[in-house]
């Protein structure tokens, strides 16, 4: 049975206490393997050596040096595809379709955009004048922040891990990650990847475990990291938000999310199906930036009904290997629970259930998974739990609006900003509801449309900080004036 351990200083090691726990495939519910879990010691053990690493010859190389390691980070991901593709389906279950064009990809160039952004990045510069009129220049240097905490989410294991590690070291920092303990096997494998690529020991760390109580509260605990980037849910990013104002740490939080999707009658309607299809059931609907609430003029909504209706019912379940799959599981029986509950909440609360509700009939030996239909729901009151709280699953509630500033009131109605699809033909009104959605992300007819140079993150309790392009250099760097008299 396969064994998962930590990666600390260069090396593959297992925890002192011997304490393990299960990687479940959520496929089949079969095992996987057993993962370390690792305590104080290992944590503490990562982050002296991320600390030590510091000093080391990672600490001395130039942005051209290092950004031509972490290229051959990203050749080793591409050149490593189907373990990463095998590893990343069988932690999450997710068509291989899908991860082959989305995760795997992403995790790669996650390492080459940034390396490339570092070594073309100006600072600022000023001159002053000074009273004794020979003056005085300012100019701005960046230094790494330090050890940075990477604690990831499960759902995009390796896409959201990367998009975190690769500005990180690009920028001169070392890391330790702490994986989702329902997904460890990317980050582990990505340390044999940095082995191979010439990352010295030390700058790129791995410890497995839980959150609270284990490897996620002991690192955030930890007094000697710097930094925090989180991505994960509102309610984990508030602890981890307390346990680094201990010693005043920086965090980047990217968290839940309700998102709206805003379809007006003018919109092409094959385009807005398609898209709305994606953002509602890709990944299994398990993406913060997925549409949970679909808001539709009243002249197409029924239209809209039926043509989603009849897309949702069209997508293929299956396990990640089948070609045709379009559809996998959620990531766990614990998660499917939930999923669940919201499932009988929709109906308790008098949904018209569109599409969906329940879990499908699965051959034999897949029984053991944690598959659910894909599900629409209509006629909920805007109270009902299930359009106000983020459910992370694939489903969502479909409900007729009448004008533009209703819309808009209803997509701003919540807690959570972190994105919105607005589908239109209209240009004039695409930029004017763009500029009034409070999100920090809003796609005009498309979703999940990804340009790596831009500001990612979200706006009220979805999140605090931008990462992306030079917004990420912002959190892992320090900038430093220095002011010269001349
Ligand atoms: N805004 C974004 O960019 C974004 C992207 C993806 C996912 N998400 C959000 O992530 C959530 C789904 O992911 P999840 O269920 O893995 O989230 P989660 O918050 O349960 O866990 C995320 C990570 O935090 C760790 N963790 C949990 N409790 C901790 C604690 N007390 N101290 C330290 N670490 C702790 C977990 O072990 C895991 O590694 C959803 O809410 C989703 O919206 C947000
Ligand atoms: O589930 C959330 C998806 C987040 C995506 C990104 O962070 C990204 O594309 O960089």
């Amino acid at each position: 049975m396969k064994e998962i351990k930590h990666f600390i200083n260069g090396a593959f090691v297992g925890s002192a206490s011997g304490r393990t726990f299960e990687d479940v495939n959520p496929a089949d519910g079969q095992l996987i393997g057993h993962v370390h879990e690792a305590g104080r010691a290992e944590v503490d053990a990562a982050v002296k050596a991320a600390r030590a690493a510091l000093k080391g010859p990672w600490g001395k190389m130039n942005v051209a040096e290092r950004a031509e390691i972490l290229h051959r980070v990203a050749d080793g991901i591409t050149a490593r595809f189907d373990e990463f593709l095998q590893a990343e389906c069988l932690d999450t279950g997710k068509p291989k379709s899908l991860a082959s064009h989305i995760d795997i990809p992403r995790g790669a160039a996650n390492f080459k955009v940034f390396a490339d952004l570092l070594k073309n990045v100006a600072n600022e510069a000023f001159e002053m004048a000074t009273p004794d009129g020979a003056g005085a220049l300012n100019y701005a240097v960046r230094r790494p922040k330090g050890v940075i905490g990477v604690i990831s989410p499960w759902n995009l294991p390796l896409l959201l891990m990367t998009w975190k590690v690769g500005p990180a070291l690009a920028c001169g920092n070392t890391v330790v990650v702490k994986p989702s303990e329902e997904t460890p096997l990317t980050a582990t494998l990505l340390g044999e990847v940095m082995q191979a690529a010439g990352v010295p020991a030390g700058v790129y760390n791995v410890v497995h475990g839980f959150g609270g109580d284990s490897a996620g509260a002991f690192l955030t605990e930890h007094p000697d990291v710097d930094a925090y980037t989180f991505t994960g849910e509102t309610g984990t990013g508030e602890v981890i938000m307390r346990a680094a104002a201990k010693g005043v740490r920086q965090v980047s939080l990217e968290l839940g999310g309700k998102n709206a999707g805003i379809v007006f009658a003018d919109c092409d309607l094959d385009k807005a199906i398609e898209g709305t299809l994606r953002s509602a059931f890709a990944n299994c609907g398990q993406v913060c930036l997925g549409t949970e609430r679909v808001f539709v003029e009243r002249p197409i909504f029924d239209a809209f009904v039926a043509r989603l209706k009849a897309g949702a019912e069209s997508l293929v379940i299956g396990p990640p290997d089948d070609a045709s799959s379009n559809f996998g599981p959620l990531v766990s029986l614990k998660h499917r629970e939930k999923v669940l509950s919201y499932y009988q909440q929709a109906v308790d609360d008098g949904a018209t259930v569109v599409t969906g509700g329940g879990v499908p009939d699965m051959p034999a030996h897949l029984a053991g998974g944690a598959w659910v239909q894909p599900t629409i729901w209509t006629g909920l009151a805007d109270d009902s739990p299930v359009v106000t709280e983020e459910i992370f699953g694939p489903c969502c509630h479909i409900r007729p609006f009448d004008t533009e500033e209703e819309a808009i009131e209803l997509a701003n109605s919540l807690p959570y900003g972190l994105a919105s699809a607005i589908w239109t033909e209209n240009g004039s009104r695409a930029h004017r509801v763009a500029g009034q959605i409070e999100a920090g992300i809003v796609w005009v007819n498309s979703w999940f449309l990804r340009d790596l140079r831009t500001a990612f993150g979200g706006s009220k309790q979805s999140g605090i900080g931008r990462e992306g392009g030079v917004h990420s250099l912002e959190f892992y760097t320090e900038l430093k004036n220095v002011c010269v008299k001349l």
